[in-house]
This record gives structure tokens, C-alpha cells and sequence, in this order.
């Protein structure tokens, strides 16, 4: 199913939460909707919920103009972060409740409801917990749940609002594989509203990048690291630090920040580079920073936070050799790559004029 937006406005008194959104998903596809809090993410999936209305602009499913038409008969499934299930319901009542709330022609009977929730919960696998309530199971198994019944009224189109927020970290990412298989498998077009960048990235084939109620950028996770449309999303997107230079003859150079110069192809003045941590790396030895922190990430490998004429950046291990990396420990810094614009927005790649060292990528046994 496709689903096609333009110009779509809406503002709350003097807040425009939506400031002319236009974007359109193809059949089949999985697209993240990413911002900062309160760049208009819930808005947008509400207002395509039909459960907000608009101030201007126009949303069409499946090439049908949806002004005026109720989000009961949108076939949208939506799930919302805190799920919403009922308590004093069971998992099968919870999820025979979407099927009940089916227009009149196709709503189900009885015995043909009890197949359908049985049919759903085994889709998401969790048959054996028909019988319990929502406090009787955990955050994954609920949120499997909330699914199910979102799915009930066969949704061509599934938005979700942030629903793995309340999962730790490592039943999060298990779910969310889960659910992008799911999607493939059933062939739905899905729209993620997220904050979290990393599950953006991993899960959707485009993303879609809000800032204060515009849509930014909306591309392939690759492009939008290759290719960030704005210094907003260069800084958002990857952790990326910010930092101001002056290009002279095509040479970029940091001022005093004991950083290599960079061959980019901008005009001379002012720019503003973003490095993110895995452009950054520090090798052993006296270079005007010094080791701030060293610490491991879940991957098992080595980050820096380095210290730098007052400035703390993060980096990547260059090398590893005795006693290093330690805290207080000296280091030279080597700049892999940056994505620079000069003050008219004009982007260019920043490249070392030396061959980078390979970042050493030891994990953090022996440390
Ligand atoms: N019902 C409302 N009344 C007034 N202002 C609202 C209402 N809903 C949203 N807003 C405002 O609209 C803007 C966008 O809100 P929205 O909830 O869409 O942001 P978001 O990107 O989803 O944020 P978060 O990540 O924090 O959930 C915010 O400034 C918010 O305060």
C-alpha cells in the first residue's frame, strides 16, 4: 500500500508542529520517521492515524484522499509506545478486541474470531499466553501482544510510535528484528517514529529526518552518512562533533586544535566541520591531546573521549601498544574523514592530505 503526503500542515496555537511535510513511501517499504523531541515525529503518525487533523495539506492511501475519513476506516494498524493494552483483559481478549472493532460487514463470528486471535498470536508468536493478563507476561511478550491486536484489522500500513521504548536494550534489538521480518513476511508498508538513531539506521530501507516540523532529509540510511543534506543532520546523525576551521587554497585548518589540516573543495573563509567518533584516531605518543576516558562499548571495542585545547572529542583507538591506551596518557590525533560545509551550506567531503592510519579495531581484552 502506498501512502503519499504533501504540504501537510499543523500547527497547535503558535507551535507549528508540522510545517508543510511531504513525503511519499512505496509499496512494501519500512521507513523511520527520526528527530529530536518535539521536531513534529508524533504528529506527523497521528495526523496519518486520522486521530489529528490538519491545518493544510493532503494524505492519500493507497492513492485515496483521506480528508474527512475516520481512523477506523483508514486500515491503519497502529502501536503506540505504551502499548495501551487493556488490564483487566486477557492477551486473547486484547487481541479479539481489534477484530471486534472491525467495520460491521467484517467483523467476524464467534468461532471464526477465537481461529483468527489464535492465528495472530501464533504469527507473533506467543500462543501459549492466551490465557494471561498484561501484567502476567513481560515488556516483549506486551508489546507482541499490542502488535497482534494492531494487525487484526489486516493493515496494509503499520505506524508505530516509538514502540520499543520501554524494552531494555537487549530484547529491544531481538523485537525489532523480529519485527522487520514480520513486515517483509506480510508484505506491509510501515512507517517507525523513533529517536533512536541506531534503530533507525539498522531497521529502515529510508529514513526520514525532522527538524522543528520539516522533513529534512528522507533517505537511505548510507546516504544520509555519506551524504547529510544540512549541517543539522550532519551533526545529528552519527554523534558527530562540531567544529569551526577556516579553508584557505582548498586546505581546511582547525585553528589551534592540534588536528592535521584537510583537502576539501570549498571556497576560502569560514566552514564548520563534522567528525564523528570513528573519524577521529588517536595514536600513542606527544601531539597536543591527552586520553580523557577510555571506555568499552557493547561491541567489545575501545572508544576514546580525548582531550584537545579545551575540547573533548571522541575517537577511535589508533593502535595498540603497551601500557596504551591509559588516562592521562599523551596522543596525536588523525582525522579519517569530515564532512564540512562553508557558510552559504555548500557541503563538501574534508580528506586527510597523509593516508589514514587504520583504526585499530582490537577489542578490549588486555586492557
Ligand atoms: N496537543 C497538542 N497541543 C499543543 N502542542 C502540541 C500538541 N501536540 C504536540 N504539540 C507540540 O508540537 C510539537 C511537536 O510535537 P510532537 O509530539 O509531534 O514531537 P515529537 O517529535 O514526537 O517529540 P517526542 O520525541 O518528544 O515525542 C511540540 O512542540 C509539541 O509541544
Amino acid at each position: 500500500m502506498t501512502l503519499a503526503v504533501s504540504g501537510l500542515v499543523r500547527r497547535f496555537g503558535d507551535t507549528t508542529a508540522l510545517d508543510g511535510v511531504s513525503l511519499a513511501l512505496g509499496e512494501g517499504e519500512f521507513v523511520a520517521v527520526l528527530g529530536p523531541s518535539g521536531s513534529g515525529k508524533s504528529t506527523l503518525l497521528r495526523a496519518l492515524a486520522g486521530l489529528e487533523g490538519a491545518d493544510a495539506g493532503e494524505i492519500r492511501i493507497a492513492g485515496r484522499d483521506m480528508a474527512g475519513i475516520p481512523a477506523r476506516e483508514r486500515q491503519i494498524g497502529v502501536v503506540f509506545q505504551n502499548y495501551a493494552l487493556f488490564r483487566h483483559m486477557t492477551v486473547f481478549e486484547n487481541v479479539a478486541f481489534g477484530l471486534r472493532v472491525r467495520p460491521r460487514a467484517a467483523r467476524p463470528a464467534r468461532a471464526e474470531l477465537a481461529r483468527q486471535v489464535r492465528e495472530l498470536l501464533a504469527l507473533v508468536q506467543i500462543p501459549e499466553l492466551e490465557r494471561r493478563y498484561p501484567d502476567q507476561i513481560s515488556g516483549g511478550q506486551r508489546q507482541r501482544v499490542a502488535l497482534a491486536r494492531a494487525l487484526a484489522i489486516s493493515p496494509r500500513l503499520l505506524l508505530l510510535d516509538e514502540p520499543f521504548g520501554a524494552l531494555d536494550a537487549l530484547v529491544r534489538r531481538e523485537v525489532r528484528r523480529w519485527l522487520r521480518g514480520l513486515h517483509d513476511r506480510l508484505g506491509l508498508t510501515t512507517l517507525l517514529v523513533t529517536h533512536d538513531q541506531e534503530e533507525a539506521m539498522e531497521l529502515a530501507d529510508r529514513v526520514a529526518v525532522m527538524e522543528r516540523g520539516r522533513l529534512v532529509q528522507f533517505d537511505a540510511p548510507p546516504a544520509l552518512l555519506a551524504a547529510p543534506a544540512s549541517p543539522f543532520v550532519a551533526g545529528f546523525i552519527g554523534h558527530a562533533t562540531r567544529l569551526e576551521g577556516k579553508v584557505q587554497d582548498g586546505v581546511l585548518r582547525f585553528g589551534t586544535l592540534p588536528l592535521p589540516a584537510l583537502r576539501v573543495a570549498l571556497p576560502d573563509g569560514r566552514a564548520t566541520a563534522y567528525l564523528r567518533p570513528r573519524e577521529v584516531v588517536a595514536l600513542p605518543g606527544a601531539g597536543g591531546a591527552m586520553v580523557q576516558l577510555v571506555r568499552a562499548t557493547a561491541e567489545g571495542e575501545l572508544r576514546l573521549v580525548v582531550q584537545a585545547s579545551g575540547l573533548a572529542l571522541d575517537a577511535v583507538l589508533g593502535e595498540a601498544a603497551p601500557g596504551w591506551p591509559a588516562r592521562g596518557a599523551p596522543c596525536r590525533l588523525h582525522v579519517v574523514a569530515a564532512q564540512v560545509f562553508a557558510a552559504d551550506g555548500t557541503r563538501a567531503l574534508g580528506q586527510p592530505s597523509a593516508p589514514a592510519p587504520v583504526a585499530c579495531r582490537a577489542g578490549t581484552e588486555g586492557v
